[in-house]
């Protein structure tokens, strides 16, 4: 490059290439000369390529070709006011001020001082206003007051004076020009008003990815022998139009080649992590959680209603299911019953009666049918779960089979046929179907195990010969509740960091004010870091109150190591808040974040172990199944406190690897995809 030619100049392009996909070429060889201490007008119609070219000078978006040299060596020398409002709405102007200043580097009292001068200077109102209750115009300016905080070298500002009014966008340009006349700054502003433009030094008239003009404003009117800007204009775009129309075809093909290697960038960063920089990260991240109380109540108040809720409606045994009657050997139905007595060792009276007491001591509502097809119509018809069927001569049947085991005489095949029990069940429901099944056998042998002990008969007997001891871990009734818990825990705590991180970081994406923060300097690193100290904090309340409301409140059992099963906790977290980086990076849009995130669950609910012993999947599923985030995780929180193991144990140490090794993964596959986008947007 000429270094003569760029001695005074604080911004110089030279032939600079930039498109979005192969056809809409937005730069197309452009050049651009901007001398120090000048007001530079770009003007040009909508969609012409202006803000990309702004955000080529800032360092938001690369060229393809080209060079872009300014005399402003690090991000931080450059104050940027993008199109959109790009502000963190819930913070006051003082707490924006605060924190941009801090991303600038600024001492506390040169913040105070700037913010008093640009409050009185743009017309805001008290710096303790939120910036959510400014008006739109009001915004604007808060949004231009950024951009000088910092006093810097070069302004680029993008329509600033849109929808402001006409005596405010006087003042604006009046302190612009008092900047660049005393204070040396460059700056570089687009408008739509075209004659607002009178006031630079320079306006530069952009169509077709290039610059028609860059001419002083009056020196552009009289070469065109024109009154005013705007039709100077019309007359350079017919002369451009009139030239294109003959050789359109080169504008794609005179387009540098791919292999081109890219312009290298011009401006610096100040390293990969700053201290200051971190903390003004932090501190306003403290600020939005603290402004957004009801998001705060939201994040800690779910992880407690959906474990409460969880715990009261799941894993309870049904009561009061009904069960159809059809006892025939009671010509008078059931209220025969309490004609004989309920105990003793009375083998003539109807011992389908203490079968049946033993039922209702179950919590289950007998009813009773006349006749066998009348009981089965009323499970068909779902009136009743099932239906027990005693034959009419039940009892001698059951004495002659009794008889048989106690004093070894012979039983008749008609009496073993008459002596079963029979029973039809609606077994649509499996939960339901297995319970009947195991009170109705139970009930049995209870009913059984009270008539040999009457009789003088070993009890055991009446039993099959199968001891169940104590259990080595768990309880002699098992739940399902408990066996869920764990994956309960460990799937909540995947998905609520990932719920906010998402929720957190997206908005600042598509609210452009990421990118505003990059521009000023921070980092990607400082923006993870910071926003990793705030989702710990937030992650360990949430897995106190599960915890409180799993273990305390209610009784899953919890017989280990406090100590590690809180660390499984806390990674798993880490993981979900990894998760949700990646997530935040692939996502433009809430709804492809809620896709991502929805799409994810019930998979992962599914093979994590939560409804279903990940044994009983198919074997494909169940070889691949382990890898997943929650797999593990899950087996290690179930061994920590349903069976008091410790780290030491495999199971364990498993969980503690798989979290660690999905975190890694998360964290790669974030940076992959944020350097992968960069490459397509360069592109
Ligand atoms: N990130 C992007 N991906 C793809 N195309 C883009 C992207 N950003 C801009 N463009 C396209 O580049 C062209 C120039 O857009 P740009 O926003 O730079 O125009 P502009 O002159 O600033 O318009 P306006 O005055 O309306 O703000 C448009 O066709 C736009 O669709």
């Amino acid at each position: 490059m000429d270094q003569e030619s760029t001695k005074e100049t604080a911004v110089t392009i030279r032939g600079a290439y930039k498109r979005y996909g192969p056809t809409n070429v937005v730069l197309n060889g452009l050049n651009m000369s901007l001398p120090e201490g000048t007001i530079y007008g770009l003007l040009g119609p909508s969609g012409c390529g202006k803000t990309t070219l702004l955000n080529c000078i800032v360092g938001r978006v690369e060229i393809d070709a080209g060079t872009i040299s300014t005399k402003a060596k690090y991000k931080a020398d450059i104050g940027y006011m993008p199109q959109d409002i790009a502000l963190y709405t819930v913070l006051s102007i003082e707490e924006t001020f605060l924190y941009y200043g801090r991303l600038f580097g600024m001492t506390y009292s040169q913040i105070e001082n700037r913010t008093e001068e640009l409050v009185k200077l743009l017309d805001l109102p008290s710096e303790k206003t939120l910036v959510e209750k400014l008006s739109g115009g009001q915004q604007r300016r808060v949004s231009f007051a950024v951009a000088l905080i910092h006093d810097p070298q070069l302004l680029i500002l993008d329509e600033p004076t849109v929808g402001l009014d006409p005596l405010l966008s006087q003042s604006i340009w009046e302190h612009l020009l008092k900047l660049a006349a005393v204070g040396k700054k460059t700056i570089i502003i687009t408008t739509h008003y075209i004659e607002e433009a009178r006031q630079a030094h320079v306006v530069g008239l952009m169509r077709g990815g290039v610059l028609l003009c860059e001419e002083e404003p009056q020196q552009l009117m009289t070469s065109h022998n024109c009154d005013n800007l705007e039709q100077a204009f019309l007359q350079l775009s017919h002369k451009q139009h009139n030239a294109y129309n003959e050789e359109e075809e080169n504008v794609v093909t005179n387009y540098p080649e791919d292999t081109t290697e890219k312009p290298k960038p011009h401006l610096k960063g100040e390293g990969w992590f700053l201290w200051s920089r971190f903390m003004a990260q932090l501190i306003k991240n403290w600020f939005f959680m603290w402004r957004n109380k009801a998001m705060m109540v939201f994040l800690l108040g779910l992880p407690l209603v959906q474990c409460t809720f969880y715990n009261l409606a799941i894993g309870h045994d049904p009561e009061g299911l009904k069960i159809a009657i059809v006892d025939d050997e009671l010509p008078n139905g059931l209220q025969e019953c309490s004609m004989f007595p309920s105990g003793g060792c009375n083998l003539d009276y109807p011992l389908s009666c203490r079968y049946i007491d033993k039922l209702r001591n179950r919590t289950l509502d007998l009813v009773e049918y006349e006749g066998l097809s009348a009981g089965k119509l009323a499970v068909s018809k779902h009136k009743t779960w099932a239906l027990v069927y005693f034959s009419p001569n039940y009892s001698s049947a059951l004495t002659e089979r009794i008889n048989l085991t106690t004093e070894y005489t012979e039983v008749s095949n008609l009496s073993i046929e008459l002596s079963q029990l029979n029973v039809w069940m609606d077994m649509s429901n499996q939960y339901i179907g297995n319970m009947l099944k195991e009170d109705i056998i139970s009930g049995f042998v209870d009913f059984l195990e009270d008539l040999f002990r009457d009789c003088g008969w070993p009890p055991q007997v009446a039993n099959i010969p199968v001891r169940i001891e104590d259990p080595v871990y768990g309880s002699r009734n098992p739940s399902f509740i408990h066996f869920a818990s764990p994956a309960v825990i460990v799937v909540f705590m995947f998905y609520l960091p990932l719920m906010f991180t998402v929720g957190v970081l997206l908005y600042e994406k598509m609210a452009g004010i990421l990118e505003r923060c990059m521009v000023a300097g921070i980092t990607a690193l400082e923006v993870v870091m910071a926003h990793s100290v705030i989702q710990f904090v937030v992650l360990c309340l949430q897995g106190v109150i599960m915890m409180i409301i799993m273990y305390q409140v209610f009784d899953s059992p919890f017989v280990g190591n406090f100590f590690w099963t809180s660390n499984l906790l806390i990674l798993q977290g880490l993981s979900g808040m990894c998760f949700g980086f990646l997530i935040s990076v692939v996502s433009d849009t809430m709804n492809t974040a809620s896709f991502m995130g929805i799409g994810s669950f019930f998979p992962l609910c599914s093979m994590s172990g939560m409804l279903w012993p990940q044994e009983g999947m198919h074997t494909l599923l169940k070889s691949i199944g382990w890898l997943l985030p929650t797999s593990l995780p899950t087996e290690a929180m179930r061994a920590l406190t349903a069976r008091g193991w410790g780290i030491e144990h495999p199971t364990v140490y498993k969980g503690f690897i798989s979290s660690s090794m999905w975190i890694l993964f998360f964290c790669l596959m974030t940076r992959l995809v944020i350097k992968a986008r960069k490459g397509l947007r360069a592109k």
